[in-house]
């Protein structure tokens, strides 16, 4: 995946400003940064959520502006927030992402048993999205993205609400997954899970990319916490909640 001068902004505030990233195939990529760095606005331009200003991106080879459904069908996607259909129950759901990925409805049925399995949602899948929780909506999604087994998954914070258990099993998927071939870009806040798991990263910070490389290449001598805090500009001292410390009663 290659993204080249990409460049979004919202309102004339650039979100993403210049970016150049290679994300060779096969590779576990992280990207990190602070709350509003730019990430999202970047996966959703990966994914084709959103168009970029300026700037080229390439999915397998393949231009997202000239070729957008060739690119689209190379990848599953896991978007922010979760939006989705959610008075469908799970396996409707599942069977919708399925067959709109072009399967035929035996193939989507086996995959929903295999995925329901896999990520513990065989109870839930005969009731409405809604009423799950916030782990479950993101497993559920998670499954949906993959149904179509696509060469790249872009997933946006894929361990949010998840718990530990299930936070292992994904890892497991994924890991198999990139062991066969497959490419997973992910934004994550975890930064220990990216030391472990990601074979590159990128820091991204107010739009723009301020470490790229692999894991020990970014991080130095130090942890990644440590030089990621410093990249995006250390923690600066509170002040002004002196009130937060009077209690009202
Ligand atoms: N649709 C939008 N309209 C206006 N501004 C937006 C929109 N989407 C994102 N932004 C702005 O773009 C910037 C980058 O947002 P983005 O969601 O990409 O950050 P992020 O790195 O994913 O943050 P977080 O870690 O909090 O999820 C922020 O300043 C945000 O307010």
């Amino acid at each position: 995946m290659r993204l080249q001068g990409v460049t979004k902004a919202f309102g004339g505030v650039p979100a993403v400003d210049a970016i150049d990233l290679t994300i060779a195939a096969g590779s576990f990529y992280g990207i990190v940064g602070p709350n509003g760095a730019g990430k999202t606005t970047t996966l959703s331009m990966i994914a084709g959520l959103l168009r970029p200003d300026s700037g080229t991106i390439s999915v397998a080879g393949v231009d997202l502006k000239a070729q957008p459904r060739r690119a689209k069908r190379q990848m599953g996607i896991l978007p922010d927030r979760l939006r989705t259909f959610d008075r469908l129950t799970g396996r409707q759901l599942l069977h919708y992402y399925g067959v709109l990925r072009g399967l035929r409805a035996s193939v989507v049925e086996s995959r929903i048993a295999d995925l329901a399995r896999a990520f513990d949602l065989t109870d839930a899948l005969g009731r409405t999205v809604s009423d799950y929780s916030a782990g479950m909506t993101k497993k559920l999604m998670l499954a949906g993205a993959m149904i179509h087994s696509p060469r790249v998954l872009v997933l946006d914070e894929p361990f949010e609400s998840v718990d530990p258990v299930s936070s292992a099993v994904i890892l497991d998927i994924l890991t198999a997954y990139v062991e066969h071939g497959g490419t997973v870009v992910l934004s994550s806040h975890g930064m220990e899970l990216v030391e472990r798991v990601c074979s590159g990263l990128a820091v991204i910070v107010a739009g723009h990319v301020l470490a790229e490389g692999t894991v020990d290449e970014v991080r130095g001598e130090r942890t990644l916490e440590e030089r990621f805090i410093e990249l995006a500009g250390g923690i600066s001292d509170v002040e002004g909640l002196e009130w937060l410390h009077t209690f009202s009663d």
